[in-house]
């Protein structure tokens, strides 16, 4: 798949490290940014990754700031994305099983590094079940 990645200067770090796990499990990664710790604005790194996943340029992102809150609110303002926070493995399966996510969000202040891979893992391999999900997402998208 092709993923898109970004983060804040809180998300950095992880952002580099889940970057390598995902090129190494044979993804196509493009980094929007950040590009160091220095203090920035989540919003700028959530929009240049939620359009890429909008305009299907990319297959899915990820996206990485302090708590994952901010950048899971700037993602879910655009139509069409389906961003979802998980700091644990059942919340990663079931946001792609029922939910459909194409938006992962993750905050590094909240989990370690180790969680954080293996969330990422499951929620990249996790299919979509579609069925009576797929029209209770029809239900709140707009055409
Ligand atoms: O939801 C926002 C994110 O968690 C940011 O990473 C956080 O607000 C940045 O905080 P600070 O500017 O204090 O590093």
């Amino acid at each position: 798949m092709k993923i898109a990645i970004g983060s804040d200067h809180g998300g950095f770090e992880l952002k580099e490290q889940i970057k390598k796990l995902i090129d190494g499990l044979g993804h196509e990664v493009r980094d929007c940014g950040c590009h160091s710790s220095e203090s920035t604005d989540y919003p700028l790194f959530g929009k240049a990754v939620a359009e890429l996943v909008v305009t299907g340029a990319v297959d899915r992102g990820i996206l990485i700031c302090g708590t994952g809150i901010g950048m899971s609110i700037v993602a879910n303002r655009y139509n069409g994305i389906r961003a979802a926070l998980c700091h644990e493995l059942y919340t990663a399966r079931m946001s792609r099983e029922h939910n459909d996510a194409n938006v992962l969000c993750l905050g590094a202040r909240v989990i370690g590094p180790g969680l954080a891979e293996e969330i990422v893992k499951i929620w990249l391999a996790t299919p979509f079940e579609g069925g009576r999900h797929e029209r209770r997402i029809k239900l709140f998208e707009k055409e």
